[in-house]
C-alpha cells in the first residue's frame, strides 16, 4: 500500500492504491510505517512522498466513509496521526505531486514541509461536494499558506487549482520539469533541517484583516446560490475559525463541524451521488456487450442537423471539445440564425473568461455551416436535432442512410420517440441510437443515450465514449416512449398539475418544490421549455393514439386528464419567450417570474366550469404526490428493463433536472423515506385517485416493501418480477 525505498540519503515513500491512491486505512498505516522507518534510520536525511500511477492521491477513501468511526477514530492510524508524525518529523518531508492532489491528499501535502509538483498537477479540496469538509486540519492549514479569502474560495467551492496557480498562491514551492521523482530527490538532498515556519501550525493566517466582511458576503452568497446545502456553510465556518482561534482550538472547531456533516443525511446523499454517477456510466447488456469489452468508433468529425436552440448547443459541445462540426440547416436564413446563436454562446464563454477571443476564433474555424445535407457523406457521427416529429425524423434518417458512409453512427436527439421506429427507416438499424441532450445543451451535464433493439454494442460504446469526451455524464437506457427522463418527469409534473386543479396555485407549488431543493419549480420549468412545446407533444400523442384532445377533456380512456395547461396555451401564453405563461415576465424572454392574476383566473374558472371544490393541500402531500409518482414510474422503468439500476434514474434526475444532490436522486430519496412507507402512501393515493394509473404500485416496489427487510439499493433489482427484461 505504501512502498518504501531509499535513494542515497533520501527515503522515498510511494502511495500505492490504484486507481487514484485513495487514502484507505491500509494506505495510511503504510504511510505512517514508512515515515517512522525513515525517522529511525540515521542514514536518512530527508523524505519524499510521491504517488504511484496517475495521481498523488484522490484523498480519503470514500468507500470507507459509511464507517464514520473508522474515519475519525483516535485509535489506530488516522490521517491526523500520520499528519502529526510527518509535521513533527525533524527530517524534511517533501510531497512530490502529479495528477490530482485532493482532499486528504492535499492535507498530507500540507503536513509536509515542502511541496513540488509537475505543471499538469491539480490541487484542491473537493470535500464540499461530498457533503463534508477537509477534516484532517485542511481548513486550518490552507489559510495559513494562502490567506483567508483564497482558502475560503477554494474550500467552499471545492474547485481545484492548477499547479501554476498553486505556485502563485504559495501552496507549491516549485514546479518541476522532467522526471518528478528525480527532481524531488534532488531537491530533498539540498535540505538539512526543518525551519520553524515550515510547520504550518506555527504560522499565522496572512491577509485576514477583512475576514469578517468576506465571511458575511460569502455566507449570503451560499444561502442564495446553494440554498439548503449545509456543507458549504460548515466549510466557511471552519475556515473562519483559522482566523478567530489559535491553531489548537481551530482544529477542535474543525472536528466538531466535520462530525456534524459526516453524520448528516446530506453527506450520505452527496456521497451516494458520487458513486451513482460513476455506476451509471458502466453499461452492461451481456457478457460480450458491455463497457469493459465493447470497442468504440473514434469520432473525428461530426454532423449536426438543425441549428435551432438544441442543435446549436449540441454543436457548441462538440466544437469546444475539438470535434469539427458540419452544421446543416434547410435554408440559409435558419443557418445564419444558428451560426449567430453559436457565436453568442461562445462569446458568453469569452465574457466569463472560460476561453479567449482567439480560442473562440479557432473553434469557429472547425465549424462548417451548410444547407446541403450531402456534405455529411463522410462524417463519423451525426446528431439530428430537428423538430420532434416521427415522420420528419424517419424521412431524414432514410436520407442520411443513403448519403452517409456505411459506418457513420446516426444519432437522434429525440426526447420521447421510439428509437426502433426511427431506425426502421434505415438499412443500418445497428448504427442508430438516441442521444437525448437537455436544454441548454452546451451547459446541462446529462446525456441520456438510448439504445434500440438493433443498436450494436459498438454504436453504444461510441456514444458513451463521445459523451465523456464532450464532458457530459452519460447514462444508457433502453428505448420506449419518453425513456427514463421524460417518463418519470411526466408523472411528476402531471401530478403537480392535478394539485393545481385541486387547490394550489402554480407559484405555491413552485415554492414548495424550491424549498425541497429543486432549482426551479415545475411551472417555471414549463415556462422556460415552452408551453407550446408541451401542448404539441400532447396533441401528437393524442393523434397517434386516435383521440381528440380539447380544453374540455377530463378523461382519456378512463384516465384523469387536466386541461389547465392547454387553456394556458389557448390564451397565447407560451412561456418566457412570449413574456407570459404560468407566470408573467417583464418582457418576452424575461427571467423574473411574477404571479399573474390572469393565470389564477384561468385556473379558478376551469375549476368552476368542472364543478371542482378547491381545498388546502399540505406541503407534505405535494412532495409525496410528485415524488412518489416519479419513484413508482422509476420502479416501472426498472421492471421494463428501460433502466438497469436505480443509480441510472438518480443520475438522470441529478444532472437532467437539477434534483438536489444532497438528496441523492428520487430513488435514493425513496430509500431514505423507507420503501415500506413509500409503498403504503402510493396505495393510499391509489385509493383516493383511482382514475390515475400511475398510483398502481409497481410490483417490484411492492415486493421490496413486503419483504420486511430494509433492502439496500444495490439489491433492489433482485426483486424485479420480470428479471429477463432487466439488463443485469
Ligand atoms: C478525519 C477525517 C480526515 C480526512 C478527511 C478527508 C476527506 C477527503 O479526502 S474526501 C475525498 C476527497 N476527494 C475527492 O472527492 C476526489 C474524488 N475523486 C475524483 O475527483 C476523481 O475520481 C478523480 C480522482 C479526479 C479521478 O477521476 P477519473 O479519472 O475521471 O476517474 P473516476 O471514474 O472518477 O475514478 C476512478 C475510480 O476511483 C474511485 N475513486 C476516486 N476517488 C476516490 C476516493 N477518494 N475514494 C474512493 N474511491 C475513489 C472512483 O470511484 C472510481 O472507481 P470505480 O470503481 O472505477 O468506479
Amino acid at each position: 500500500m505504501a512502498e518504501y525505498k531509499e535513494i542515497d540519503s533520501v527515503a522515498v515513500i510511494e502511495l500505492k492504491n490504484p486507481p487514484a491512491n485513495a487514502l484507505s486505512k491500509a494506505l495510511v498505516t503504510g504511510l505512517n510505517n514508512g515515515v517512522k522507518r525513515a525517522i529511525d534510520n540515521p542514514r536518512i536525511k530527508s523524505i519524499v512522498l510521491i504517488g504511484n500511477g496517475q495521481h498523488f492521491s484522490a484523498g480519503a477513501d470514500i468507500t470507507e466513509f459509511p464507517r464514520v468511526a473508522d474515519v475519525t477514530s483516535k485509535q489506530g492510524v488516522s490521517l491526523l496521526t500520520v499528519g502529526d508524525v510527518i509535521e513533527s518529523c525533524n527530517k524534511p518531508v517533501v510531497s512530490a505531486i502529479h495528477g490530482v492532489c485532493f482532499g486528504g491528499g492535499l492535507e498530507i501535502a500540507l503536513f509536509s514541509h515542502y511541496r513540488l509538483a509537475v505543471q499538469s498537477a491539480k490541487l484542491g479540496f473537493p470535500e464540499v461536494s461530498l457533503g463534508i469538509l477537509p477534516g484532517a486540519n485542511g481548513t486550518q492549514r490552507l489559510p495559513r499558506v494562502v490567506g483567508f479569502e483564497v482558502a475560503m474560495d477554494m474550500i467552499v467551492s471545492g474547485k481545484p487549482v492548477s499547479a501554476p496557480q498553486a505556485l502563485q498562491y504559495g501552496i507549491l514551492d516549485k514546479i518541476v520539469d522532467g522526471d518528478l521523482l528525480t527532481a524531488a530527490v534532488q531537491f530533498a538532498k539540498t535540505l538539512n533541517t526543518v525551519p520553524h515556519d515550515r510547520r504550518l501550525k506555527n504560522v499565522p493566517v496572512p491577509n485576514s484583516e477583512n475576514a469578517n466582511k468576506h465571511f458575511e458576503e460569502k455566507l449570503a452568497k451560499i444561502k442564495q446560490k446553494q440554498r439548503g446545502y449545509i456543507a458549504p456553510i460548515n466549510c466557511l465556518k471552519a475556515v473562519k475559525a483559522s482566523v478567530d482561534l489559535p491553531y489548537s482550538e481551530g482544529v477542535t472547531k474543525e472536528f466538531q463541524l466535520f462530525m456534524e456533516l459526516m453524520s448528516s443525511a446530506q453527506a450520505r446523499g452527496q456521497q451516494y451521488s458520487f458513486f451513482s454517477e460513476r455506476a451509471a456510466t458502466k453499461w452492461y447488456l451481456s457478457a460480450s456487450k458491455n463497457y469493459k469489452v465493447s470497442k468504440d468508433i473514434p469520432v473525428k468529425t461530426a454532423g449536426v442537423i438543425g441549428a435551432g436552440t438544441m442543435g446549436s448547443g449540441i454543436a457548441v459541445s462538440l466544437l469546444t471539445s475539438g470535434i469539427p462540426v458540419i452544421l446543416v440547416e434547410q435554408d440559409s436564413k435558419n443557418l445564419e440564425r444558428g451560426i449567430e446563436l453559436i457565436k453568442s454562446i461562445l462569446q458568453g464563454g469569452v465574457k466569463l473568461k472560460r476561453m479567449t477571443q482567439s480560442q473562440m476564433n479557432q473553434i469557429l474555424q472547425i465549424l462548417q455551416p451548410t444547407t446541403k445535407i450531402e456534405d455529411l457523406q463522410s462524417v463519423d457521427l451525426i446528431i439530428e436535432a430537428v423538430f420532434e416529429n416521427l415522420k420528419l425524423k424517419q424521412e431524414l434518417f432514410s436520407k442520411l442512410d443513403k448519403i452517409c458512409k456505411r459506418d457513420t453512427v446516426l444519432c437522434s436527439n429525440t426526447s420521447t420517440l421510439d428509437i426502433d421506429k426511427i431506425a426502421k427507416s434505415t438499412s443500418r438499424p445497428e448504427k442508430v441510437v438516441g442521444t437525448h441532450f437537455f436544454a441548454p445543451a452546451h451547459i446541462m451535464p446529462l446525456l441520456e443515450n438510448v439504445y434500440g433493439n438493433h443498436t450494436s454494442a459498438e454504436t453504444i460504446a461510441t456514444v458513451m465514449k463521445l459523451s465523456k469526451k464532450i464532458r457530459k455524464i452519460p447514462v444508457l437506457v433502453k428505448t420506449c416512449h419518453g425513456f427514463v427522463a421524460n417518463r418519470t418527469f411526466f408523472e411528476y409534473s402531471q401530478e403537480l398539475r392535478f394539485v393545481v386543479e385541486e387547490g394550489l396555485l402554480p407559484n405555491e407549488v413552485d415554492d414548495i418544490l424550491e424549498d425541497f431543493g429543486m432549482p426551479m419549480g415545475v411551472f417555471k420549468v414549463n415556462d422556460l421549455s415552452g408551453i407550446d412545446v408541451g401542448w404539441r407533444i400532447r396533441q401528437e400523442q393524442a393523434i397517434a393514439n386516435g383521440f381528440n384532445l380539447t380544453t374540455n377533456t377530463r378523461y382519456i380512456n378512463g384516465e384523469r386528464y387536466c386541461a389547465i395547461a392547454d387553456k394556458i396555451f389557448q390564451a397565447g401564453r407560451y412561456g418566457r419567450k412570449t413574456g407570459k405563461g404560468w407566470y408573467q415576465y417583464d418582457k418576452p424572454g424575461g427571467r423574473v417570474a411574477m404571479v399573474d392574476p390572469n393565470v389564477n383566473n384561468i385556473i379558478l374558472n376551469h375549476c368552476k366550469e368542472l364543478g371542482l371544490t378547491r381545498r388546502k393541500i399540505s406541503t407534505q402531500e405535494v412532495i409525496e404526490r410528485c415524488m412518489f409518482a416519479a419513484i413508482n414510474e422509476g420502479f416501472r422503468c426498472l421492471e421494463d428493463g428501460i433502466a438497469s439500476k436505480p443509480e441510472e434514474i438518480d443520475t438522470i434526475w441529478l444532472h437532467g433536472f437539477g434534483f438536489p444532490r444532497y438528496r441523492g436522486g428520487p430513488m435514493f430519496y425513496a430509500s431514505q423515506v423507507g420503501l415500506r412507507k413509500v409503498y403504503e402512501r402510493i396505495k393510499y393515493y391509489q385509493k383516493h385517485f383511482p382514475e390515475t394509473s400511475h398510483w398502481i404500485a409497481s410490483e417490484m416496489l411492492q415486493r421490496i416493501a413486503e419483504s420486511g427487510r430494509n433492502v439496500p439499493i444495490s439489491e433492489w433489482t433482485k426483486f424485479n418480477p420480470t428479471p429477463t427484461s432487466s439488463r443485469l
